[in-house]
């Protein structure tokens, strides 16, 4: 059976760059548009040029596109002015991009009140506008702005305006839910009334997710005819966001419904990036990845439930229903008080420990677990504490350094030109082979303070730890009895791209921060392959190398 073909188009770089606390750079839209050209999306929309210096900068020097039609994105020429004499409409025109998509109102409401026209003036603004586009040769798209809202309110005025138009001659007329609050059920039936006049093969949809509908609108416009599917990467865009491409991509390609209907312009290699476009995005905003999206997200194949992992563990697709590696995710078994044996043999193994399912110690690791979570760790959330402790309980940590005490001064006094400050510094005493060594580090906090001063001088193994770095630190005060617990994990990254979690729980903050520190630096050493130190033994209980005098 031949299969139709659903045009993806991506709004990351326009809609995308509407999101509260997205500020891309000329240079992050290149690489993002390259990265969406890389995947197979059929346009890319790459902003307003006109609009702000950095669309104007990226349009006037565009990235070379493998096989996406970049895409610019204006509005409809401005009251009071013709096609010809409206510079913001010419700044779009004039960038010169293969397709060009103009937004334009079709909620008579909007028209008497945003636009302040007769709403014969915004018809032959439509009309006009995209006329213009054609005639510049430019392929014409029209994002119908409120459509739904307007079909609503007076579905005869809101579809003339879908008529100027398919009559002036764009290829796509977009169904645009502009507020976000339409619900599946309703854009199902108003797209199947609305196809009865536009072709669906001429129609696309473009949802916003402010009732977290915008990928299940998509979908049930698609149902109803549509053929375009516009969204973004993550979901990002104005307000709560777009439809998430990263749902909706593999939800075409991977799920019978569609997947025997349609195709998009993605292949199988491409759709086994699709994690890796997604978190490319995040370090280019800086921002940590959201574990809990579907498909993309660090959680989406993490099996937490004693019962789920015993299952997985014999057949995966028990728990999981598509195969991660199919969008290039991977399935992850945290360890937890969730727990059962299943998940402690299946992350040992993961992290290379060899031990047999049957062994003694999987049953005693796993009561220390469960006990720890008692007192406050949580090692779903730290998978390198998890891997130093089970080391530890199976004898195979090695001893890389001991740290025989600490100590940190927080003072608040008048610097040398009277102003007040508080300054933290610690010291710190390790021991290496038989060397006592002893740092002092300074810092805005203590326990900054505190990890300059424990990196700063770890003899043999300073060159392990030089491109260790601390990504995020979280504390949360846990209430246990009577008396109030800190727990704090923290985030670290190497040059290699790897990150990892550890944890440390103490009453005292400064304590457990340094627990997790600690292990932060013996599990990178354990990454690094580093040799055992001489003479150094690991201590009993606590982390590898915390816990006091070895
Ligand atoms: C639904 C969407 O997401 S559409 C995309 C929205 N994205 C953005 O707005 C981001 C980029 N925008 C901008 O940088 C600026 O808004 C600009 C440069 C486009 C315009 O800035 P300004 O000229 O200062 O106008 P401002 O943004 O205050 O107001 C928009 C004007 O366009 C008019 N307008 C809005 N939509 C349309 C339209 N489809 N067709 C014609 N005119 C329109 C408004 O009535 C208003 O006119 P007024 O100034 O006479 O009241
Ligand atoms: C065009 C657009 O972004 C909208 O209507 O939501």
């Amino acid at each position: 059976m031949t299969r139709e073909r659903i045009y993806l188009f991506d709004t990351t770089l326009r809609d995308g760059a509407q999101t509260q606390g997205v500020d891309f750079s000329v240079t992050d839209k290149r690489l993002i548009a390259e990265a969406l050209d890389g995947l197979g999306i059929d346009y890319i929309e790459g902003g307003w040029p006109g609009a702000n210096p950095t669309d104007t900068a990226f349009f006037g020097e565009p990235p070379a596109l493998r096989t996406a039609r970049l895409t610019a994105f204006g509005m409809t020429k401005r009251a009071g002015r013709s096609v010809q004499n409206d510079p913001g409409l010419a700044a779009v025109l004039d960038a010169k991009t293969p397709a060009v998509c103009l937004v334009g109102k079709t909620w008579d409401y909007q028209v008497d009140v945003a636009l302040g026209v007769p709403r014969e003036d915004n018809l032959r603004a439509i009309y006009d506008s995209i006329a213009e586009v054609a005639r510049r040769g430019a392929e014409p798209l029209f994002d119908a702005e409120h459509f739904f809202d307007g079909w609503k309110a007076n579905r005869d005025y809101a579809l003339s305006c879908l008529v100027e138009a398919l009559e002036a001659g764009a290829r796509w007329i977009v169904l645009c839910d502009t507020n976000g609050g339409t619900v599946p059920g309703e854009v199902f039936e108003i797209v199947s009334e609305v196809a009865k006049t536009i072709p669906g093969d001429r129609l696309g949809i473009h949802a916003h997710n402010d009732t977290e509908n915008a990928v299940a609108n998509s979908l049930a416009a698609i149902e109803a005819g549509v053929r375009q599917v516009q969204g973004t990467l993550n979901g990002l865009g104005e307000r709560c966001g777009n439809a998430n491409l990263c749902s909706l991509i593999p939800n075409l390609m991977l799920k019978d419904r569609y997947a025997k209907r349609f195709e998009t312009g993605i292949g199988e290699d491409a759709l086994a990036r699709l994690t890796s476009v997604s978190r490319l995005l995040d370090e280019i905003l800086n921002r940590h990845p959201n574990r809990h999206l579907p498909y993309v997200g660090g959680s989406a194949f993490a099996h937490k439930g004693g019962l789920h992992v015993s299952a997985v563990l014999k057949a995966p697709e028990t728990y999981e229903h598509v195969k991660p590696e199919s969008v290039g995710n991977r399935r992850i078994i945290p360890v937890s008080d969730q727990s059962g044996r299943s998940n402690i043999v299946s992350r040992l193994r993961d992290a290379g420990i060899e031990v047999r399912a049957d062994d003694d110690r999987i049953g005693r690791l796993l009561e220390i677990v469960k006990e720890r979570e008692f007192q406050g760790y949580a090692y779903d959330a730290a998978e390198a504490s998890f891997e130093l402790l089970a080391r530890r309980t199976l004898g195979q940590l090695p001893a890389f350094f001991c740290v025989d005490g600490f100590r940190v001064l927080v003072e608040r006094r008048f610097n040398a030109v009277g102003e007040l400050v508080t300054v933290s510094e610690a010291v710190v005493k390790v021991r290496v082979d038989d060397e006592v060594l002893m740092s002092v580090g300074e810092g805005n906090g203590p326990v900054n303070a505190l990890d300059q001063a424990l990196r700063k001088d770890l003899g043999r193994y300073s060159q392990f730890i030089e491109d260790l770095t601390l990504e995020d630190y979280k504390v949360r005060i846990l209430t246990s009895g009577t008396e109030a617990v800190t727990r704090v994990l923290i985030e670290s990254r190497d040059a290699k791209g790897r990150r990892w979690g550890t944890v440390g729980v103490s009453p005292n903050i400064v304590d457990a921060s340094f627990q997790a520190l600690s292990d932060a630096i013996v599990y990178k050493l354990l990454r690094e392959g580093a040799p055992a130190s001489g003479a150094a033994v690991a201590p009993k209980g606590g982390s590898a190398s915390w816990a006091g005098g070895c």
